[in-house]
This record gives structure tokens, sequence and C-alpha cells, in this order.
């Protein structure tokens, strides 16, 4: 695929957009004229069920050179992928209690430098719950990748992804248009919808959150007003960009229920002239958030931090939230500041993009990971714990330099052979609270 050098946006976050990169492309007060304009096909992409309520329903027109139907049959892909999917699957998933952290990773089976890995190939699944083919649950995983994909389009029936890059950035070519990724911020491809992605930085690294159910929306925000956490306008939809290539080798791979297959056709997949709706691919600049916290005392939950949550079908439980830990100030008085000693009724996986996490003083690196699941133990480190308990309590930044990020379900996650048996898994994880010593005193009741 060309080189592309020019990114354009529309700003806002579950807008009915419109845009044509010829004019006049888009048909006037009608979705399917007789003859569109040029020449092209109409087609609609449904990302809700045609009956869904209105104030849920996502559908996009699509005004395309070729209809995405002209394509030869899929076949399976036999080679074997590091994707998995039904995570019932007891032979290739555990579902385990302990706390578990990975160094960031760097060695899947394929990526090393003298081969050729791209964005699809570089895909190893970690953890998740559920089965797309019943529509419930979600998959996370880990990108390792050095090669762009050349004439290949990707989309996936299973789910929608939410892509965390972490080294690298991502160029997404998507049918819808071109959108840049930088670490720091996150693109979220919708099922369904064909992309390419391109490592402008070589080799790079990062999370996929993908979830079986739903869409992505931004989180309510009650009390707290009319403004503020992700606010719509820093979300960021491509405008209208088409190729056209014809008599050439393309192929397309569908991810369908956790197995790869692949159809060729002789046509750009990214045809679409000009398209309108709202089920679309957008990005988010993590440094955008607006951080809301405790400007009194004690910690607060880090439901504060939700950039978007994907519901499930009990009120106020997600599939999947997705959580940030930006920079940040901590003012509150006589309170240990760090996140709390805690047991959850959710999974906690988390992740960093960059800098340090103020729960752990070593240990939980850039591209590395940590999961705490359902009612396992886990809070602060003996030496984050000790200088939290006795240091001054001035007005300080947190995070300084820092991004960390955490997807919380409400779903417990299985665990993939390749999670566990991959190098980067710290073996003696749980040792960090192993020296965390009693100060009980019963002669001392001020604590000090
Ligand atoms: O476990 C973690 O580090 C994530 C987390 C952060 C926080 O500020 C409070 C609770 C929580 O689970
Ligand atoms: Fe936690």
């Amino acid at each position: 695929m060309e080189k592309h050098t020019e990114y354009k946006y529309m700003s806002g976050f579950g807008n009915h957009f419109s845009s044509e990169a010829l004019p006049d492309a888009l048909p006037k007060n009608q979705n399917s004229p007789q003859k569109c304009s040029y020449g092209l096909y109409a087609e609609q992409l449904s990302g809700t069920a045609f009956t869904v309520e209105r104030k849920n329903n996502q559908r996009s027109w699509l005004y395309r050179i070729r209809p995405s139907v002209s394509h030869k049959p899929f076949t399976k892909i036999d080679e074997k992928t590091g994707l998995v999917s039904q995570f019932s699957d007891t032979n290739n998933v555990s579902y385990i209690p302990n706390q578990i952290r990975w160094n960031p990773f760097k060695s899947t089976e394929k990526a090393d430098s003298s081969q050729n890995i791209n964005f699809i190939d570089g895909l190893h699944t970690l953890a998740g719950a559920g089965d797309p083919s019943v529509r419930n649950g979600l998959a996370i995983h880990i990108y390792n990748a050095n090669h762009d994909m050349v004439d290949t389009a990707f989309y996936n029936s299973d789910g929608d992804f939410l892509i965390v890059p972490q080294d690298g950035r991502l160029d997404v070519t998507t049918e819808f248009g071109r959108i840049m990724v930088s670490p720091c911020e996150i693109v979220v491809i919708p099922r369904g919808i064909k992309f390419a992605v391109n490592f402008p930085d070589g080799p790079s690294r990062g999370y996929v959150l993908e979830v079986f159910v739903g869409h992505f929306e931004l989180p309510e925000l009650g009390a707290i007003g009319a403004n503020g956490l992700a606010n719509p306008r820093d979300f960021l939809t491509p405008t209208a960009f088409y190729e056209e290539k014809t008599n050439c080798d393309y192929t397309i791979v569908n991810k369908y229920v956790g197995q790869l297959f692949s159809a060729k056709q002789n046509h750009s997949p990214f045809d679409v002239v000009a398209w309108h709706g709202n089920y679309v691919p957008y990005k988010y600049d993590l440094n955008n958030f607006n951080v809301i916290g405790s400007i009194s005392y004690d910690h607060l939950d880090p439901s504060i931090f939700t950039v978007l949550t994907c519901k499930s079908a009990f009120p106020g439980t997600a599939i999947a939230d997705f959580v940030v830990f930006p920079p940040r100030w901590a003012v509150q008085e006589h309170t240990f500041r760090p996140p709390y000693f805690h047991r959850n009724c959710m999974s906690e996986f988390m992740g960093i993009i960059k800098g340090k996490y103020d729960a752990k003083a070593e240990g939980f690196l850039p591209g590395g990971a940590s999961l705490h699941s359902h009612m396992t133990p886990h809070g602060p480190d003996t030496p984050t714990f000790e200088k939290a308990s006795n240091e001054e309590l001035k007005p300080v930044r947190v995070a300084d330099g820092s991004m960390a990020f955490m997807f919380e379900s409400s779903l417990m996650l299985g665990i993939t052979k390749w999670g566990l048996s991959c190098s980067e898994i710290q073996e003696n994880y749980n040792a960090i609270w192993q020296d965390l010593k009693s100060h009980f005193n019963p002669n001392n009741c001020s604590g000090n």
C-alpha cells in the first residue's frame, strides 16, 4: 500500500458523521439511490441489530467503488496462530486465582526480527472470558510485530478492538479513512470494519482489548456534571479516503470465532469514496483525559479514571472498562494516598505505556502487564506501603511522565497456555507482599 502522509479527522463521540473524498459523492436525502454518483455502490454496515432502540442503534452507509462481497470464498488459515477466543477450552486456558505479572513482552514465538510479522501474525491472546459465538466475553491480546500489512486487510467478526500502542506508532488505514495512532493514544475499531496496520517506527508492541458483545461508550458522569473524564470532542474519526487499485492481489483476513480465514480479491477494500453514519472507528489521546480526584481525604475508587466502558446486561457492571492513570496531583490530607489493599469482585488487568505506577515501586514495567483476578488480594508493594505510610503529605505530582491503564471486567479471566508459559511471566510476583510486616501495637492507638 502506498505510504500516506495526510490524516484528517472529525471530532466527537457517537456523532452521525458524513464525509466525502469527492464532492457530492454522498446521495442527497436517501441512502440507496437507483444509481449512486460517480458509479459507486451503496453498502450498509450494521454494528447493532436493525431493531435496537434509536439511542443505541449504530450503522453506517458506505459508497464504494466495488461492494465488499466482490471477493473469492474464504478458506481457513491452517497455520497455527496465537489467538484464542473460546475460554471454556481448558486445554488452552487456565483459571487460577494467583496474582500474575509479566515482564515487558518481547519474544513471541514468531516475533523475532529475522521474520516479517505483521499486526495479525503478531497477535497473541493472553487472557479472556466467554465466547464470541454466543456474544459474551472478551479477550486481551498482546501484539508484537515488525512488518506492514502489504495488500492485506483484516476485519474481525468476533468483537470490537480497543488497541493501546505502547511502543511505536500505528498507521491504520480503515474503510472510513486513515488514522495515525501514537503511544498514549488509543484506537477503537468496531467489529466488521476492515483495516490495515503499518508500523512507521519499525518493530512495535501494544495491547488489545477485544469485547465480544456491545460497543464501547462514554461512562455516565452522574454528580460530576456535564463535563469531565474523556470529553466527547477529543475523540477523532477519520475523513473518507479511498484508493483505486484494480487487478491486484489483495488478501482479506477475517477472524471468525477465533479462527483466521482468508479470501482473495483483485481490488483494494479501501475504496470507500464517501460514507455517513455513527458506526465508525475513532482514536483518543489519553493526555486529554480530565482527571477527577479527591481534594480532601481518602483514595477514591479508580472508576473515576474510566475512559470508555462496554456495558453488560447488569446495570453499572461492565464487560470491560478501559481505565487510565494519567499524571495528576495528590493533595489528600491524613490519607494513605496510593491504591489501597483490596479484593474486588472484578478482574483487573493492568499495563503501562510509559513511566511508573504509584502502587508498585518496581517490577511493573512499560510493555509488561499484571492480572489480579476476582477476589484475589492485591495492593501496594512493601516499599510503597512503608513510604506512603510515613511521608509528609504535601501536594505532590503523581505519575509524572507516566501512563498506566487497566482493563477491568466483571468476567472471570482465564489465562492462555501462551500467557502462562511465556518467558515474560514473573515466577515470584507474589513475593512483593510477603515482607509486609505487622505494625500492630495494642498499646498504641494513635497509629504513629
Ligand atoms: O489494583 C490496582 O492497582 C488498580 C486500582 C487502583 C486504584 O487507585 C484503586 C483500586 C484499584 O484496584
Ligand atoms: Fe486493584
